[in-house]
């Protein structure tokens, strides 16, 4: 995957990157490129620094070693409110304890885009409800965050991440709390936006089946280091996911998701 940079080149360019909290480093010589248009997918054990690897390239954290461009330009010299323009973040740790509306929430992925001491205006606003439509959120619009489920807690941080309208979406474990039904919604909604704006997502799932049915390139992860990555087609393998989970699972295409999918035995 890796490859030279250009200014037409990769959205994100990591460089041997390695980063520690304390003393062990989490992530060790990292090395990745993704590009425009595509759907990536993060997997592995829990621990393995999926999460840190997405704080690393939102530039919430800087690498120990190596660096991170982001279109190009180290990430470094990037300003806040141009990351935010840039790349929106579903995070796995969202804790909104004022009880803000669902409006108020997905408003809140505007903020990037409204000049400071203003108001947002009409586009702001028909932005807001077009994105509540889509992700069904319109429903509740007028319910207090903070007595919604977890799953549509979960699908309110969706929506507020699609209004911020940047071209690179992180998702980190963004459908962990839904049912099958709206993960499936959206999803499509994602794999839509994918194709037709030219966004590019980074995903982190555990779910191997999803993960594969839906991306086009998976990023297998081990005790902070790349496993295993490629099209899905060519790493979507037993060989791979028993080196990365130490689990026995038969994998094969399977026509009805048209996608490779793992099967698991008990015992
Ligand atoms: N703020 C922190 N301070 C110290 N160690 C941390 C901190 N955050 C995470 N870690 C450690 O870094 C390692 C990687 O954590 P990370 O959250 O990136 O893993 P993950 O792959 O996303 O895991 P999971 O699948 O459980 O969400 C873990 O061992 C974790 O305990």
């Amino acid at each position: 995957m890796k490859q030279a940079l250009t200014p037409t080149g990769p959205d994100i360019f990591l460089d041997n990157v390695s980063f520690a909290y304390e003393k062990e480093p989490v992530l060790k010589e990292i090395s990745l490129t993704f590009e425009p248009g595509r759907f990536y997918s993060i997997l592995g054990p829990n621990g393995c620094g999926k999460t840190t690897l997405l704080d690393l390239l939102i530039g919430h954290m800087t690498p120990d070693k190596g660096r991170v461009f982001l279109r190009g330009k180290e990430l470094a010299a990037w300003s806040r409110k141009k990351i935010a323009r840039t790349i929106a973040l579903v995070s796995q740790n969202y804790n909104i304890n004022f009880p803000f509306t669902v409006e108020e929430v997905i408003m809140m992925g505007r903020h990037p885009w409204i000049p400071r001491f203003s108001q947002p205006d009409q586009k702001d606003m028909d932005r807001v409800k077009a994105v509540m439509a889509r992700t069904g959120t319109d429903t509740f619009h007028d319910r207090k965050i903070t007595a919604l489920s977890g799953g549509e807690r979960q699908r309110c941080v969706f929506a507020r991440a699609l209004c911020q309208d940047t071209p690179i979406l992180f998702l980190d474990e963004a459908f962990s709390n839904m049912d099958i039904s709206h993960t499936l919604r959206l999803l499509n909604l994602v794999k839509e936006e994918v194709s037709m704006q030219n966004r590019t997502v980074i995903s982190v799932f555990h779910d191997i089946n999803l993960a594969s049915i839906w991306s086009d390139h998976l990023i297998f992860m081990k005790q902070g280091r790349v496993a295993a990555c490629g099209p899905t087609d060519e790493v979507m393998n037993a060989a791979v996911i028993e080196e990365v989970f130490q689990v026995e699972s038969h994998v094969a295409y399977n026509e009805y998701s048209r996608a490779r999918q793992a099967c698991f035995k008990a015992g």
